[in-house]
C-alpha cells in the first residue's frame, strides 16, 4: 500500500519488493509479470525470501517531521497549561535533566525503541543543549536502525530562558552546533543508518539576533537541514510581531532560516504571505495535529497547503503531543479537520459555523506521514516504488474482518485502527529494524 499522490494510493496484492545490497527498492514484479515466477524461485534458492501471512501487508516506513526526545518521559502528562507556561513549568525542567548522560541513555533507548515497534524509520528529532546526550540519541538511532535527523538545540535568550538551561552565549551555541555536526561525522563512519545533524533554534522568542544569525550562517556553511517552530500559536506569533515589528516566517528569513531544507513545526497561525513565502524558499510544515489540538489556538488547513502545493508532513511532537504513534496523528489531522470544516461553536447557523472545504481524508493523512515527511528531508523513501529506500513496516490487518473488503478499505481499517502490536515487521534500508 503505497501513496501516489495526496489524494489516491495504490494497494496490490501478490507482488514481490526486490531490494538491492545497498537497501534500494530494485523492482516491484507485480503477479501478473512474466518474470514472476522465476523471480520467487530465484529468492527462494538463496534464502531471500520473506513471505506475508495473508492478512498482511506492506506499508512504507513512517517519517515523524517533528519530535522531541528529551520530552518522552513527560509524555502523555503535563498538558494542561498554554504553551508559554508548559515550556517553563514542564518542559525546560524535563529538558534541563540530561546534562547527566546515563539518564539521556535511558530515555532514548527506550524512546527509539518504541517510534520503531510504531513504524517510524525516520524520524528529525530535537535533542537538549547537551552534546553529550544529543549524541547518545544518535547512538541509540544507530542501534535500533533508524534514521535520525538530529539538532543540538539552540536557546540563548535570557530574557525567556531559564538560568540552568540556556547556552552559555550565542557564540558557544554556534560552535556548540558546529561540534555537533562533527560528532556526527564520526559517528557515521561506522553507523550503517546514517544520522544527519540539523540547526537547531528552538524558535525566535528563546534565541537573540545573533544566534539566529550564527545559526543561519552554519546551516549555509554546511549546507545542513534547518528545523525550528513557526507561528504556533498565537503567543508565539505574537512574539516577533511585538519585538521585530516582523511576521515569526519574516525573522527567520531575514536571518538565513528559511531554506529548502528547512522544517518549521506547526505553523497553524502562518498567513498566505507566510505560506506564499515557504513555498518561495521550498519549507515544509511539519503538521503535528494532536499537539495543535492542546497548544496551537486553531487547526493548521492542511487541505488548502496540499491544494496550494506547500510542503507538508506529520510530526508527533512528542510531548506537545501525546502519542509517538503516526497513525494516531493521522487519526487527529482527519478529526481536526472536520471540526475545522463544520465549526464547532452550536450559537451559530451551520452556514456561519465552519470553513469550508477544509475536511482531510485518511489518504491525505497517510501521504503527509510517508511521501510529505520524505519530501521535506529531500529522502527517497516514503513509496513502494523502484529507486526508492526500503524504509517498510508489514502491518496486520487489525480486527476481524466480517465479510470481504476491498483493499481500500482495508487500508482505511489500518489508519483507524492499527496499533503497534499489529506491526509486525519494521525494515529501514533494507535491514530488519523490528521482528
Ligand atoms: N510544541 C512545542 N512548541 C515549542 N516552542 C518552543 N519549544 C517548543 C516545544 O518544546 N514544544
Amino acid at each position: 500500500m503505497t501513496s501516489i499522490d495526496a489524494d489516491n494510493i495504490e494497494c496490490r496484492q501478490h507482488q514481490l519488493i526486490c531490494i538491492d545490497g545497498q537497501g534500494y527498492i530494485d523492482r516491484v514484479v507485480d503477479e501478473t509479470d512474466a518474470e514472476f515466477e522465476t523471480v520467487r524461485q530465484e529468492a527462494v534458492a538463496g534464502d531471500k525470501l520473506i513471505s506475508l501471512n495473508p492478512d498482511e501487508y506492506i506499508l512504507p516506513g513512517f517519517i515523524d517531521l517533528h519530535i522531541h526526545a528529551p520530552q518522552w518521559p513527560n509524555a502523555g502528562v503535563a498538558l494542561d497549561r498554554p504553551l508559554n507556561e508548559w515550556l517553563d513549568v514542564y518542559t525546560f525542567p524535563m529538558e534541563a535533566k540530561y546534562r547527566d548522560v546515563e539518564f539521556a541513555k535511558r530515555v532514548y533507548d527506550d524512546l527509539v525503541n518504541e517510534l520503531i515497534a510504531n513504524g517510524t524509520t525516520t524520524a528529525l528529532y530535537f535533542g537538549t543543549i547537551h552534546n553529550e546526550a544529543n549524541l547518545e540519541l544518535a547512538k541509540a538511532c544507530v542501534r535500533h536502525n533508524q534514521r535520525g535527523f538530529i539538532g543540538k538545540v539552540a536557546m540563548d535568550n535570557p530574557e525567556e530562558t531559564p538560568e540552568n538551561y540556556r547556552d552559555a552565549s550565542a557564540k558557544v551555541a554556534v560552535e556548540q552546533t558546529e561540534e555537533f555536526i562533527h560528532q556526527l561525522e564520526e559517528l557515521n563512519q561506522t553507523a550503517m543508518v546514517k544520522q544527519t545533524p540539523v540547526i537547531t533554534p528552538r524558535f525566535v522568542p528563546s534565541c537573540t539576533p545573533e544566534l539566529l544569525k550564527g545559526l543561519g550562517e552554519l546551516a549555509a556553511k554546511y549546507d545542513l537541514p534547518i528545523q525550528s517552530h513557526c507561528s504556533e500559536n498565537d503567543w508565539e506569533n505574537g512574539f516577533a510581531l511585538e519585538h521585530y515589528h516582523k511576521r515569526d516566517s519574516e525573522v527567520l528569513d531575514q536571518y538565513g532560516l528559511l531554506t529548502d531544507k528547512s522544517v518549521m513545526a506547526h505553523g497553524t497561525m502562518l498567513n498566505q504571505s507566510d505560506l506564499t513565502r515557504f513555498k518561495q524558499r521550498g519549507v515544509a510544515v511539519a503538521h503535528c495535529p494532536i499537539s495543535n489540538v492542546f497548544f496551537g489556538d486553531a487547526v493548521l488547513p492542511v487541505s488548502k497547503l496540499l491544494q496550494q502545493h506547500n510542503k507538508v508532513g506529520m510530526g508527533t511532537d512528542i510531548s506537545g503531543g501525546y502519542s509517538p504513534s503516526l497513525y494516531q496523528n493521522i487519526r487527529q489531522s482527519v478529526i481536526s479537520s472536520r471540526m475545522l470544516h463544520q465549526g464547532v461553536d452550536p450559537e451559530l447557523s451551520p452556514e456561519e459555523r465552519g470553513t469550508d472545504n477544509q475536511q482531510i481524508t485518511a489518504k491525505n493523512g497517510f501521504y503527509l506521514a510517508t511521501v510529505g515527511g520524505a519530501e521535506g528531508l529531500h529522502l527517497k523513501t516514503g513509496q513502494i516504488k523502484a529507486g526508492y529506500l526500503a524504509d517498510l513496516q508489514v502491518v496486520k490487518a487489525p480486527l476481524t474482518k466480517f465479510e470481504d473488503e476491498s483493499l481500500d478499505q482495508t487500508f482505511e481499517k489500518i489508519i483507524y485502527q492499527a496499533t503497534k502490536h499489529d506491526i509486525k515487521q519494521v525494515f529501514v534500508r533494507g535491514q530488519v529494524a523490528k521482528g
